[in-house]
């Protein structure tokens, strides 16, 4: 019997994972509400073998996870925050990919941070288990802690959206049934300073929202970037809009910045099943399988439409493209 989530939209055998997903997002919650009274909670812990900086909540969050998750069906885990992937319940039926804690560079800033995950059956391997097309998930989720504290999950028939209901200690999910991302939306998200950095399909895509009304497109935008995927991801499947994360001539982003197995699969699972689309920028990310547990990917996510226009600019050949960036009137409809 569950007690921090209402079970009925839950598959039986995945019971005993969400309620030990719930119970630490519970106490996740609390400790981010607490602020500098719990402690510095974005103290530097040093880097992540991938050289990725490790804040004080990174590492408590995955410990909190890691432990509640034994005797839950989980054989594998797998955390941004580990090299590797650890073995929980050698038995168990399922694997588990986490990021659980999104957005860190917002911690000290009072700004909505989150937790992700993605659920696959175990196969014989954790590489088996994992590293296989993300189509083949079986739930993929949120916590947003924010404002409200949300759990936003999918297991595989509709996205739901649930809201932590604080003096129970429960999520409860919201009216309404399950979630669909609104089609119509003026506003896009993207890290703007990368700007000299990106291809040129993704430049003559921003170029043509930023030309607003007298642009191509012949209506203004508005632009968002709060650097917590699960912000974004919250915002756009609730109001609309599009989110990118392209590749760009940074060193160490020619994949873009977000990982495949635990950031982009889960948000790609849950937005298609709230009506919305996810690529590459090209190709669909539930079609593609990651070729190492801390593979980065070009995210590109939201209405379908949006997604949909991305890809034509990603489709003309290089010196069209090129002559397209240089001369905004190429692409007049
Ligand atoms: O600082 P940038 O380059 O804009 O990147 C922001 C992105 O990095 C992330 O914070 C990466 O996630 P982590 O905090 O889990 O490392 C995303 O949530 C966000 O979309
Ligand atoms: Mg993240
Ligand atoms: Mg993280």
């Amino acid at each position: 019997m569950a007690r921090t989530i209402d079970p009925r939209r839950i598959p039986a055998s995945l019971c005993p994972i969400m309620e030990a997903l719930c119970t630490v997002g519970i106490d996740l919650a609390d400790r981010i509400a607490m602020g500098g009274l719990a402690g510095d909670m974005a103290a530097s812990m040093g880097t992540n073998t991938d050289g990725d900086g490790q804040k004080a909540l990174d590492l408590i969050a995955d410990d909190a996870f890691h432990l509640a998750l034994r005797g839950t069906g989980i054989r594998y885990y797998a955390s941004e925050e580990q090299q590797d992937v650890a073995e929980i319940d050698t038995d168990g039926a399922f694997a588990l990919a986490i990021d659980p804690l999104d957005g860190s560079s917002n911690i000290d800033v009072n700004v909505s941070i989150g937790t992700i995950f993605s659920i696959f059956p175990a196969a014989a391997t954790a590489e088996e288990s994992l590293l296989r097309p993300a189509r083949d998930q079986i739930a993929a989720g949120y916590i947003i802690y924010g404002p409200q504290t949300n759990l936003v999950v999918t297991f595989g028939d509709g996205a739901f959206l649930y809201v932590l209901d604080r003096a129970k200690g429960r999520f409860v999910e919201t009216p309404g049934g399950p979630i669909r991302m609104p089609v119509a939306s003026q506003e896009f998200a993207i890290n703007a300073s990368n700007y000299r950095h990106w291809p040129d399909p993704v430049r003559a895509y921003i170029d043509d929202c930023l030309a607003g009304a007298e642009g191509p497109r012949a209506r203004d935008y508005n632009m968002r970037w709060v650097a917590s995927l699960v912000a974004e991801t919250h915002r756009i499947i609730t109001r609309g809009g599009i989110f990118l994360y392209p590749s760009d001539k940074r060193p160490g982003y020619q994949s873009g910045r977000l990982r495949m197995v635990y950031e982009c699969a889960p948000i790609a699972f849950l937005v298609e099943q709230a009506g919305g689309a996810a690529t590459d920028g090209m190709e669909p990310i539930l079609t593609q399988a990651a070729q190492s547990l801390h593979a980065r990917t070009p995210f590109v996510f939201g209405s379908p439409e949006k997604v949909g226009q991305l890809a034509v600019y990603h489709d003309l050949p290089p010196l069209e493209a090129a002559a397209l960036f240089a001369n905004r009137g190429l692409f007049r409809k």
